[in-house]
């Protein structure tokens, strides 16, 4: 079911005077640590009559990401998993100059107490917030009286050696072909999304058609490979095999791609949106010396994949 949700534009919409609980923070790839925050907005809202909120920038633009330009989700994702844990007002603002240079005390001002009428504000122990990231939770504690909210410190959760589970550590998992690990500190399987597009027309030849993707967003892309994935197609799921690459095979220096071969499936779904699922890695992309070694080994990754579903998946 589709949870009913509203989206307030900070930017362009009046201010919005109901009572809220608002969660602040990047929340890039809504991980467990982020589902926690989450579940204590719902809880104190439901105690106080408040609306689950969050705050969440309109632009991918977060500086404290620094050099690394790639995501685990985009806004349209943090919606869709936010909604389904229950957050239902989802105020949005620019990331820009304006935003950028205001201080601490402004942006308690303006946003939490003005645009955003907070009475309960949840963050985790290290939020930065304000010009240069200089405002704290102590600075959020100082102005509780004069702006009448209170201020919910939500503990980290932890990853299994003890370090606090991090959208930067999971990136570096997904970059390293450590699926099962992200996925674990995700609560999900890692998703990316984008539209099928023309490739080369080689792999209906090779018996194994390919659907290629233009991702829809700059998603963190997982190291070369092949993976048991789960692809959505006009709303349904198919196993099937996702190749991560340049086809060595055929070809030397090309652009990556990202290109399923789908189970169980004979459509052509050419310009269509389809999301991907990685499951689990099954081996890192080789250069065969002919299109049959290929085919052989594609052959082997197939049932590896259906043996694997067999085994941990039904
Ligand atoms: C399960 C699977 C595994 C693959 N593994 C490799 C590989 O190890 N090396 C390689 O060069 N290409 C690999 N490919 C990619 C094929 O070369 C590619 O699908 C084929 O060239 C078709 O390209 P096209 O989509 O442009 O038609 C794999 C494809 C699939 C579906
Ligand atoms: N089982 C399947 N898995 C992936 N794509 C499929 C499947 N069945 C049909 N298709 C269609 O065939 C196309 C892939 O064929 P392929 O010969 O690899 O062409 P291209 O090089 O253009 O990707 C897909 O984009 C899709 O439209």
């Amino acid at each position: 079911m589709k949870e009913k949700i509203r989206i307030y534009d900070l930017n362009s919409d009046l201010p919005d005077l109901e009572k809220k609980v608002v969660s602040l923070g990047y929340f890039d790839g809504v991980h467990l640590g982020h589902q926690k925050l989450m579940k204590r907005n719902v809880d104190l809202s439901k105690k106080y009559g408040y609306t689950p909120s969050i705050l969440l920038f309109k632009e991918n633009t977060k500086t404290t990401v620094k050099d690394d330009k790639r995501y685990l989700s985009s806004l349209e994702d943090k919606v869709e998993i936010l909604s389904q844990l229950g957050i239902k007002t989802f105020c949005l603002v620019n990331f820009d100059e304006n935003f950028m240079k205001l201080s601490p005390t402004d942006f308690i001002k303006t946003i939490i107490a003005e645009k955003l009428n907070a009475k309960i504000i949840i963050v985790g122990d290290d939020y930065r917030f304000g010009y240069k990231a200089s405002g704290t939770v102590d600075t959020l504690r100082e102005y509780e009286n004069i702006f009448a909210y209170i201020t919910d410190v939500v503990d980290f959760e932890m990853e299994d050696d003890h370090a606090k589970i991090s959208s930067g550590h999971l990136r570096n998992f997904i970059r390293n072909g450590e699926i099962k690990k992200a996925n674990k500190y995700l609560g999900r399987p890692y998703k990316i999304r984008g539209k099928v597009v023309h490739g080369k027309r080689r792999g209906r030849l090779l018996n194994f058609p390919t659907a290629n993707l233009d991702l829809s967003f700059p998603y963190v892309i997982p190291t070369d490979g092949v993976y048991l994935t789960i692809t959505n197609i006009r709303g349904k799921d198919y196993y099937g095999l996702t190749n991560i690459g340049s086809n060595p095979t055929f070809e030397e220096g090309d652009d990556k791609k990202i290109e399923t071969f789908i189970f169980d499936f004979n459509d052509s779904i050419y310009d269509e949106d389809i999301s991907v699922e990685f499951i689990e890695f099954l081996r890192p992309d080789f250069k065969f010396n002919s299109a049959e070694e290929l085919i052989a080994q594609m052959d082997k990754d197939k049932e590896n994949g259906l043996n694997y579903i067999e085994k941990h998946l039904k």
